[in-house]
């Protein structure tokens, strides 16, 4: 059960091993090679581990795109403090490692009473594999100058500008060099992961900023819904339909003016948006539905009866159904040109407490993945500018990523091909 796995270690050089290990503690240092021999192996076949789904990791795009979504997950935006490229090398070969590991799930090594524990402990003796996903991103502000990166960036990789209604001004929680998107079944498997990765990547990155979200059951039915009790992320593209996938959503080395590394990759696009429910209930059902353009209760667009029902905007040109300023008719007008501009929605609620004047401070950490994000979320961003529903939302964070291709193999690592 707790066979050592050659190939989960194979490509670790000894120097990338030393160099995180001088940023931990001397005791961390002892431990990690016995984490990593402990761990159950990555190469195993992909059985469901000791509890719930294995998601497997190696393929040729990174898992938490299109994996079905898990209850719980966590946005986290790191400053890389790498001090050369070698150094930005070491930190994604141990990265990967250790999503390898912790994805895979496990009996932890037992601890050697005169050092720091093995691990957490925070899951017990044995890490289920919980449906965990880590998918990895880079920030526009890695490909300044400090690793040698500037001409290799993504074509369409910007800082995220600040739009109409944004509330930024002095927003703590933007951009970032390197970002993860940790999602499982359950909450204390995210913390988890992200405990053992700050860990092992000391002295190679550090964080800046976290949004922690949830999945909600769906009520009754479908879609799950979200705080303004609407059912969010009905309409996605077919991304199962690979033609769709190859022309929405993943990256192509050598097409649209991007570098041969980014085979594979997409963009993804983070957003906290708040949802200022105290006004938001105040508003009738009928007005809040044609904000929207769909029903609340079932979720079906107001010309239809059922949630999975299409709208046909082109038989209601006045709007005198759906209003043309509602929010689903501007996100996708589903016009010829449209089509191309569809993204995959993967978003999830936040629930923050309170602010400091009694309000509760919840909403959507919205996320999305795309081939082109200024082709995609940005026309449909700067079409929903002015909707009605910006009166009851306040956008306050995020940020433009590059989301690596995936690792291929055992001794592949992610951001081999953007540093090869
Ligand atoms: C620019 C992209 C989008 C942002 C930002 C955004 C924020 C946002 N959305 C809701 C609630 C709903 N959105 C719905 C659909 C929908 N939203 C976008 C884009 C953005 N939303 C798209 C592309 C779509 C799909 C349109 C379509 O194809 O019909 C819905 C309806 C249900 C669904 O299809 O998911 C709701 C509800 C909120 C509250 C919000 C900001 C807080
Ligand atoms: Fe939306």
């Amino acid at each position: 059960m707790t066979a050592l796995d050659p190939s989960a270690t194979e490509h670790r050089s000894p120097l990338a091993r030393r160099a995180f290990l001088r940023g931990a503690s001397a005791g961390a240092a002892v431990t990690a090679g016995a984490l990593a021999g402990a761990f159950a192996a990555a190469a195993e076949p992909q059985s469901a581990g000791p509890s719930g789904r294995r998601i497997p990791f190696h393929g040729p795009h990174q898992a938490g795109i299109t994996t079905p979504q898990q209850d719980a997950a966590s946005f986290v935006s790191f400053n890389v403090i790498a001090p050369d490229r070698a150094g930005l090398s070491e930190l994604l070969r141990t990265l990967t490692e250790r999503i390898r590991l912790l994805t895979s799930g496990g009996p932890v090594p037992a601890t050697d009473l005169a050092s720091p524990p093995t691990d957490s402990a925070i899951l017990g003796p044995v890490l289920p594999a919980d449906g965990l996903t880590i998918t990895v991103s880079v920030g526009a502000s890695l490909f300044d100058d400090r690793y040698g990166l500037t001409a290799r960036k993504p074509a369409k990789l910007v800082a995220m500008p600040v739009f109409p209604d944004d509330n930024m001004l002095g927003s703590k929680e933007l951009h970032g060099d390197l970002s993860l998107q940790i999602c499982a079944d359950s909450r204390d498997t995210v913390m988890h992961a992200l405990r053992d990765i700050t860990r092992h990547t000391r002295g190679g990155m550090q964080p800046s900023w976290k949004a922690d979200g949830f999945h909600a059951a769906p009520r009754p039915s479908g879609t799950p819904r979200n705080q303004l009790g609407f059912k969010d992320g009905i309409s996605n593209p077919e991304i199962d339909d690979r033609t769709v996938a190859d022309s929405v959503l993943w990256t192509h080395g050598g097409a649209n003016g991007e570098p041969a590394w980014v085979e594979g990759g997409s963009y993804q696009v983070v957003r906290i948006i708040r949802m200022l429910v105290e006004f938001w209930d105040r508003v009738s059902l009928r007005e809040q539905e044609r904000m929207i353009g769909r029903r609340r209760d079932s979720g079906a667009p107001l010309d239809g009866t059922g949630e999975s029902d299409a709208p046909d905007f082109q038989s209601d040109s006045q709007g005198l159904l759906t209003p043309m300023n509602s929010h689903i008719r501007l996100a996708n007008p589903r016009t010829p040109d449209s089509a191309g501009q569809r993204f995959l929605r993967r978003g999830y609620n936040y629930d923050r407490g309170l602010d400091l004047d009694g309000n509760l401070d919840v909403g959507l950490i919205f996320c999305c993945y795309q081939q082109d994000v200024e082709r995609q979320f940005q026309t449909a961003q700067q079409r929903l500018a002015g909707e009605p529903l910006v009166d009851y939302i306040s956008p306050t964070g995020g940020g433009y990523f590059f989301t690596l291709p995936g690792a291929k193999g055992p001794s592949d690592w992610l951001g081999s091909t953007l540093l090869s």
